[in-house]
């Protein structure tokens, strides 16, 4: 529990609301904050559509209920065992009401993760930026598109990468970059989209800042290329994730 807890907020966000797809305490299974308890707020609605997004309800058919600022933080708070959370969707950050959110959450002392694709740039009291940009291999071209006959491919594709965008985020907040891997033919457009945001950014982009996450929502398909993308991790000095969520409970809702 945040030593701060105490504090309430004074604002007028009671009346503010966030469409909420699922929150649930589980455990971060990707990137460096990888085993920390951690409640997940996800946020319904995306800008891109990923042909393999995992959370389908929030991109694809986005469902979800409108539940006011008030009763996320409450439920927030019911998992007492808990300092961190992850805010995701979808894409968090299409919301301007995320902002509140985490406003209230940083007054409560809580550790604010926020997993976005990186098109988006807000100012707010981010802990860590996680940001994961999207590589053509995303692109619901028809062959892969799992709601119709490739009609998101081009918006997806045009708006997949803003390297200023990335920059200025880079340049704001502690981040990582997760890239999702299907495939070692990967490799060079993840090289290329940072070596583009490195000749732009104002900060030090690490290769250890660089992480790879194998593609896949079951045990099958991680127990499939998990060595692969080590292996290019190996190879070339970045950063293998796992999804240690899916190690641990496959494809179970709510984790
Ligand atoms: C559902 S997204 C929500 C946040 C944001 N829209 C984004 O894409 O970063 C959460 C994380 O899951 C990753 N992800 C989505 N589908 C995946 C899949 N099939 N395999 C591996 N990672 C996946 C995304 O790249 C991102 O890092
Ligand atoms: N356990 C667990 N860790 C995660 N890290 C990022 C997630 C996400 O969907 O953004 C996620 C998720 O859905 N579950
Ligand atoms: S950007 Fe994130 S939420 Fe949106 S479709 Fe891709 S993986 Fe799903
Ligand atoms: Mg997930």
């Amino acid at each position: 529990m945040p030593v701060n807890d105490s504090i309430t907020s004074t604002d007028q966000s009671d009346s503010e609301t966030l469409p909420i797809n699922e929150l649930f305490y589980s455990l971060q299974g990707e990137g460096r904050l990888a085993g920390t308890p951690s409640v997940f707020v996800r946020t319904s609605g995306c800008n891109l559509r990923c042909w393999f997004c995992d959370s389908y309800h929030t991109s694809w058919e986005p469902v979800h209920a409108q539940r006011s600022l008030d009763t996320i933080v409450s439920e927030i708070q019911s998992y007492s065992a808990a300092d961190h959370v992850v805010l995701t969707g979808g894409e968090p950050l299409i919301h301007t009401e995320s902002i509140t959110l985490m406003e209230r959450l940083e007054e409560l002392g809580y550790h604010i993760t926020v997993e976005t694709n990186g098109t988006i740039y807000r100012e707010a009291p981010i802990d860590l930026l996680s940001i994961s940009p999207k590589l053509s291999s995303s692109t619901p071209v028809s062959s892969r598109d799992p709601a119709g006959n490739g009609e998101w491919a081009d918006r997806h594709e045009k708006q997949r990468i803003d390297i200023d965008t990335l920059a200025t985020l880079l340049d704001a907040y502690e981040f990582q970059l997760k890239f999702v891997v299907t495939d070692t033919d990967d490799l060079p457009e993840i090289e290329r989209i940072i070596d583009r945001v490195r000749r732009v950014t104002r900060t030090t982009v690490a290769d250890t800042d660089v992480l790879l996450m194998p593609e896949g929502t079951t045990r099958e398909t991680i127990d499939e290329r998990r060595n692969e993308v080590a292996q290019l991790a190996l190879d070339n000095g970045y950063r293998y994730t796992p999804r240690l969520h899916v190690d641990l409970w496959n494809d179970a809702p709510g984790t």
